[in-house]
């Protein structure tokens, strides 16, 4: 019987979404009459190292992805659960997207001690994030909030809004869904405040482009419209030549008659410039690459050679 390794960093989150992504496999499995079992196992990548620096002065795409997609090419485990928005643009050669599971809620969300939402949040509040996007966006909506930035995994984040006075932390809705904790989100931020990160709420699960037989199984497992969205949204990012580390957002979605629409931001740290865009289209790779021309044609490339530099 084949034994399939599922590779997956260690943190809770990470643990959590991998043990869900295989429980899915099995029960397809058991649906579609394949035999295999698996096994997780668990890598540590130089994202997990360097926690408690900010990342975005560590430069560097795929702090959460290298060591595991080496494990894929060396054999050592057969498929790797990644959070989407981890995922650098380009993969390895030898390495593809085998499914793109159902998207988990992609928005933003706010955790306060206390205030109902952003609305509420007392003037000059602390809020703590170290996503440059959110902040741009939130400085945007809130110039007066006070950004400061938080790191470490979801649970050190959450204990940090105690520990360390913030008024709220911005955090993905999603994380906080899969392992459970969606009763700590006081409020959404619906996408017309916050444009999500590229590939936020949805799962990569990568594997080697030879292995038949991990294909074939993981083509059930995909759902086509959230493959879809997320194309376009990383066909915008691939454009804009993107990373976690610059303040670019986009958030697609796929009307019923298979339409994408698509919003993508580009802007700077403070919020005091912000490019935003909202565009059709029916292929995701013209549509990612038209809205970020739009937004180029604006002065985007500018805004985020400003960010690098
Ligand atoms: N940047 C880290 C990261 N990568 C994926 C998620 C969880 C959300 C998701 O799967 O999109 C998080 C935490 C966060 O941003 O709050």
């Amino acid at each position: 019987m084949r034994k399939i390794i599922v590779g997956t960093r260690q943190s809770a989150l990470a643990l959590t979404q991998t043990g869900q992504v295989v429980k899915h496999l099995r029960a397809l499995c058991r649906e579609h009459g394949i035999e295999c079992e698996f096994e997780v196992k668990k890598i540590v990548t130089k994202g997990d190292r360097i926690l408690d620096v900010t990342l975005s002065k560590v430069g560097g795409k795929g702090l959460f992805v290298k060591e595991i997609e080496q494990a894929l090419m060396d054999g050592e485990i057969d498929m790797a659960v990644h959070s989407m928005k981890d995922m650098p643009w380009e993969l390895p050669e030898g390495l593809v997207v085998g499914a793109v599971p159902l998207r988990e809620d992609p928005r933003d969300c706010l955790i306060t001690r206390g205030a109902a939402g952003l609305d509420e949040l007392p003037q000059g509040a602390k809020v703590g994030t170290s996503s440059l996007r959110r902040a741009c966006q939130l400085q945007h909506y809130r110039p007066d909030l006070r950004i400061e930035s938080i790191r470490g995994n979801i649970d050190s984040r959450l204990k940090k809004l105690e520990s360390e006075g913030f008024d709220g932390i911005l955090l993905a809705a999603a994380g906080l869904r899969r392992i459970g904790w969606e009763d700590r989100i006081s409020a959404y931020l619906p996408p017309e405040v916050c444009i999500p990160a590229v590939g936020q709420g949805a799962l990569c699960i990568e594997c080697r482009g030879g292995d038949g037989f991990v294909l074939d199984l993981l083509k059930h497992y995909n759902d086509a419209p959230t493959a879809l969205a997320v194309a376009a949204e990383r066909s915008f990012l691939g454009k804009l030549n993107g990373g976690c580390q610059v303040p670019i957002g986009a958030y697609a979605t796929i009307a019923a008659d298979g339409g994408i629409a698509m919003t993508g931001m580009v802007g700077s740290p403070d919020g005091d410039s912000m490019l935003k865009e909202t565009m059709t289209g029916t292929d995701p790779d013209k549509l990612g690459h038209e809205l970020a021309d739009a937004l180029i044609a604006r002065g985007a490339a500018e805004l985020l050679a400003m960010v690098r530099s």
